[in-house]
């Protein structure tokens, strides 16, 4: 089983990653709990609720609750309903709840767990190769209208427990979205990285690259959540791409674009704003390839860039109602920069110039 640490500013906790761990969770809890409560989506609820159910014993106390699978889900009235239904399950202050599915679960159980009774362990067990990123850091949130995540807080799990088994059952649009953010870590951090995932084709996935990837991922995140847990300072780097991406899915309705597809569109026009802002040649057409031999969606509908604009002055590191954007001056080395707005206007137009089909 391969174990990752990480430290938090309230308690330590590891990330334990192996094949079919979904079948030892109880083992790995730091301790017993009043009772549990299982959070999981509808899709995943079918695959590998029954086998975290056998996890426990006829005298535990376990319920759980079931919600619709899909970024719409990630909202303030699923929110509510997880808490009527952790009060009507009796849960109290030692109980745990589990977060059994992709970076939505994982988001929303995560933040019902930093509020309910002010506060309640939680567990992260990811099921989708995007949630290596979700499941890491306790960033936990839920959507509004105006914006994603723009209701949430900084709450780590005690234990991330990754079944690498259940990957296997994925929708190749759920990969794709997943290497997005595995792409990022590369960029923010690690060249040689990057090349190994240029080089990949995701369609000829092989396990071991998978897995290989996924720690390689991990680590990076593990790394710059430990040394910045309330993003300060360099854990904005972990949002490249993600002030276009975010306002691409709330522009567009949330789940018309997977994350992990808006971060990539979003990862491109910041390549193309740091080599502007900064006079300098960056991977963009490279990164562009690869995106595109492996089928991300690079083409949008026609938007309204004022919109789109308005949508990104939602994103948290906006300061005095100034964009802020995660650029690169080389693979691994980030800078967050303040982006004028006639600056990024132009920039934004001509960017979705070359991505806007009628
Ligand atoms: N907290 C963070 O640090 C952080 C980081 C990155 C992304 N996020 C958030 O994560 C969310 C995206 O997460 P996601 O991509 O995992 O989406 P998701 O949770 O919606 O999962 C994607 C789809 O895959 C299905 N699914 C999940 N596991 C499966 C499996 N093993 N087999 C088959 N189908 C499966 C789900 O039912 C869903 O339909 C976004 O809301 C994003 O904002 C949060
Ligand atoms: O962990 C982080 O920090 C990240 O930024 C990871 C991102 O991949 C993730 O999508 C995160 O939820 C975005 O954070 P937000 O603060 O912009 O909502
Ligand atoms: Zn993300």
């Amino acid at each position: 089983m391969e174990k990752l640490f990480v430290q938090t500013s309230t308690h330590p906790y590891f990330i334990y990653t192996e094949e079919d761990i979904r079948f030892s969770i109880t083992e790995l809890l730091p301790k017993n709990y009043s009772s549990y409560f299982i959070i999981t989506d509808d899709v995943v609820a079918k695959l590998y609720l029954d086998d975290c159910l056998q996890n426990f014993s006829q005298d535990q106390q376990v319920a759980h609750s079931i919600i619709p699978h899909g970024e719409q889900t990630k909202s303030v009235d699923t929110y509510y309903q997880l808490l009527t239904d952790a009060l009507s399950y009796g849960l109290d202050r030692q109980s745990l709840i589990i977060a059994l599915g992709g970076g939505v679960v994982g988001d929303i159980a995560g933040f019902v767990a930093a509020t309910f009774m002010r506060g309640v362990d939680y567990i992260q067990m990811p099921t989708t190769i995007l949630a290596h990123d979700s499941s890491v850091g306790g960033k936990v949130a839920i959507n509004h209208e105006l914006g994603k995540n723009l209701i949430g807080s900084f709450y780590p799990p005690k234990a991330v427990i990754y079944d690498t088994a259940t990957l296997t059952t994925l929708a190749a649009r759920e990969v794709r979205s997943g290497y997005a953010e595995l792409m990022k870590e590369a960029l923010i951090r690690d060249e040689s990285f990057f090349h190994d995932l240029l080089g990949t084709s995701l369609a000829a996935l092989t396990n071991d690259q998978l897995v290989s990837h996924l720690q390689s991922g991990m680590a990076i995140k593990a790394e710059i959540v430990e040394a910045d847990e309330r993003e300060s300072g360099i854990r904005k780097h972990l949002n490249l791409g993600h002030t276009l991406g975010h306002a691409l899915e709330a522009e567009l309705g949330y789940g018309k674009l997977t994350h992990g597809e808006a971060v990539a569109i979003g990862m491109l026009f910041a390549l193309r704003v740091s080599e502007k802002l900064f006079s300098i040649n960056l991977p963009y057409d490279e990164l562009y390839n690869w995106l595109e031999q492996n089928h991300y969606p690079l083409t949008l509908k026609r938007l309204n860039p004022d919109l789109l604009l308005r949508k990104m002055k939602s994103d948290k590191k906006s300061v005095h109602n100034k964009v802020h954007m995660v650029l690169v001056k080389q693979i691994g080395q980030i800078q967050d920069v303040e982006v004028p707005d006639q600056d990024l206007a132009l920039l934004l137009d001509t960017f979705l110039r070359e991505l806007v089909i009628e």
